[in-house]
């Protein structure tokens, strides 16, 4: 096998939340996450030596600054890899956006080059491989419905959350995570998300508990700094959305839908103002091809 494509699908936060931060910098953290079908296209193709990428967005490094990079040399320092790889990147997924598109292409890359070059690898090795590339790349390993403790590398499955068209709004401007984390006063957190609620109301299919109980501890000080996040939000909610909340650190807003028509009517309304709306839908496989 010397080429394989894959989609590698972004999230979405059900849930957020910031216990405290730990001696080296990084938060604890506890937060229900959800891949939903907006994903981008990676190709793969086997090379004599090297890692060589390229990418349709040229915002993004194609050395090794791209997340992709890292994924691949660090299978290939860990497994003693002599092969090279060329890897085509057909981005999507808006860029910090609170989508983890960045995090999803590295585990997409993990996982076809574990294929591409039979690596026998542990699930528990492949995490600390994941983790030590960022925190959202373990999930992005997995996707579904999970839970994401410690750093955001502790996964405990879920069972599927119901299904929802999802409308995501990214503003022009972006956020970066560091940012995010900066500007949460971890002590003084009005609202802590229920993150037992909400995954007892996902085992029982419960949407009305679900939808009331999406929380994110970083949209205070995001909404403050961008009074129109919570413009977007409200406006989603009286387009028909059952449930909105920024996603990770932003600035994308969402919107869980149960009525197509009203996404779709949503998505329109917003395409007016915006340049990066999009009509997705929560997604429960990594989708391969
Ligand atoms: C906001 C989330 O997207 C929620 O899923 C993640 O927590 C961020 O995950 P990520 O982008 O993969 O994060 P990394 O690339 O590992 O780290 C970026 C920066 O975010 C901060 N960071 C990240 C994760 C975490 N649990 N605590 C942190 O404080 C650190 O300042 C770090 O320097
Ligand atoms: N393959 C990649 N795709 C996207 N961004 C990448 C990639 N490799 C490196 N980067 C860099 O990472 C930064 C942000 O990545 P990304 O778009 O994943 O952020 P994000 O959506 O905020 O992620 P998160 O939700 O994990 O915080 C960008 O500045 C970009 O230059």
């Amino acid at each position: 096998m010397n080429r394989i494509s894959v989609r590698t699908p972004a999230k979405i936060n059900l849930t957020l939340d910031i216990l405290k931060k730990r001696e080296d910098g990084y938060h604890e953290i506890s937060m229900v996450m959800q891949t939903v079908d907006l994903c981008d296209e990676l190709e793969f193709e086997e090379r004599e030596i090297g890692i060589e990428i390229e990418c349709s967005n040229h915002e993004i490094p194609c050395d090794s600054g791209n997340l992709v990079y890292k994924a691949a040399n660090a299978l290939k320092d860990e497994f003693g890899i002599q092969k090279g790889i060329y890897i085509k990147i057909n981005k999507k997924i808006p860029l910090e956006a609170g989508l983890a598109g960045g995090s999803a292409n590295a585990a997409g890359t993990l996982l076809a080059l574990k294929k591409m070059w039979r690596i026998e690898a542990t699930d528990d090795r492949l995490n600390e491989i994941a983790k030590s590339i960022g925190a959202d790349v373990p999930y992005c390993t997995k996707g579904g419905t999970m839970l994401a403790q410690g750093i955001g590398e502790k996964l405990t499955k879920l069972k599927d959350l119901p299904d929802y068209h999802v409308v995501l709004v990214k503003p022009e401007f972006s956020i970066s995570t560091a940012w995010a984390y900066n500007n949460v006063d971890i002590k003084n957190i009005k609202q802590h998300p229920d993150n037992e609620a909400v995954s007892r109301a996902i085992e029982y299919g419960d949407r009305a508990v679900i939808e009331k109980n999406l929380g994110n501890v970083f949209e205070e000080a995001a909404f403050k700094k961008y009074p129109e996040l919570a413009e977007i939000k409200e406006t989603l909610i009286k387009l028909g959305a059952k449930g909105s909340l920024m996603s990770g650190s932003g600035p994308t807003m969402y919107g869980l839908f149960d009525d197509e028509a009203k996404a779709q009517l949503a998505c329109e309304h917003f395409r007016g103002i915006y340049d990066e709306v999009y009509k997705a839908k929560t997604c429960h496989q990594l989708i391969k091809e």
